[in-house]
């Protein structure tokens, strides 16, 4: 049904930054899979998440929702009545994939799509907040922005769901966990030129920041409660609670 992922697999002359174009939301199921460590995981516990935290008469968002894997989890844990789930990317090959993805499945709640840029967005009345490795592609300099309006979107009680690729501090575990992702990718079929030809388009593209670097700022922008929930190699998430 989905398209296997060989965007990297020639040899490209000039090699450009990554970026969210049709090719590559064709085969984002599968590069998705075959890349992040533990992503179905991850998925299936922003359902469990939302079960949780979801409050009735609430808006729940999905920040950089490429084809809505985790809203299509949020909208089939949800119990609470009155409920919105708006799922946003600024991407308009992922967005119009969404639509049709969602649309294949028979659900009662309401879900709005949106193409924008989550920094322009407000986020108001919110329950759960989700970024499903988002805020790594998000400039640096605008991520504390990003996340205080978060913060403030959020009723008290509602969490934010943040995955992320790390960096980690200790420069020998960075490397063991860098080595150990590409051993993950070539357990999965990718080919020595496919990892060095996607690393060095994402170099430019996708900024890690360490887990204590997450930690302080969403402990500065407000959240009283933040940890880490889950970590495979340098790819994890994080829960913070209002
Ligand atoms: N400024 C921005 N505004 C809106 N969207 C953006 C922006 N920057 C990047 N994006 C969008 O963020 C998404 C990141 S992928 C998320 C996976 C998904 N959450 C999943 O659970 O499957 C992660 C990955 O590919 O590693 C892409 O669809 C971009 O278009
Ligand atoms: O493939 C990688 O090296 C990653 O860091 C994950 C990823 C997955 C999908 C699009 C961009 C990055």
């Amino acid at each position: 049904m989905h398209e296997k992922d060989h965007i990297f697999a020639a040899p490209i002359a000039q090699l450009g930054d990554f970026c969210f174009d049709q090719r590559v939301a064709e085969v984002f199921p599968d590069m998705i899979k075959r890349s992040v460590p533990g992503y179905s995981n991850i998925i299936s516990a922003i359902g469990m998440m939302t079960a949780r935290f979801a409050q009735p008469d609430s808006r729940l968002y999905d920040l950089g929702c490429s084809l809505g894997a985790a809203t299509q989890e949020m909208r089939r844990n949800l119990t609470q009545p009155g409920c919105k789930i708006i799922a946003v990317d600024n991407s308009p090959a992922m967005l119009e994939r969404a639509h049709n993805h969602l649309a294949s499945f028979k659900s009662d709640v309401e879900v709005e799509l949106q193409q924008a840029d989550i920094c322009d967005l407000r986020i108001e009345n919110a329950s759960v907040v989700v970024l499903n490795f988002t805020l790594q592609f998000i400039a640096p300099s605008l991520r504390e922005a990003l996340l205080t309006g978060i913060y403030q979107g959020l009723n008290p009680g509602g969490v934010l769901i943040l995955s992320e690729k790390f960096l980690s501090a200790d420069g020998t575990v960075n490397e063991l966990l860098i080595d150990l992702h590409h051993d993950f990718k070539r357990a999965n079929g990718y080919s020595e030129l496919e990892i060095s030809q996607k690393r060095n388009a994402l170099e430019n593209v996708l900024l890690p920041d360490t887990p204590e670097l997450h930690k302080a700022r969403l402990a500065r922008v407000g959240f009283p409660h933040v940890d880490m929930w889950f970590q495979c190699f340098n790819f994890g998430s994080m829960v913070a609670i209002k």
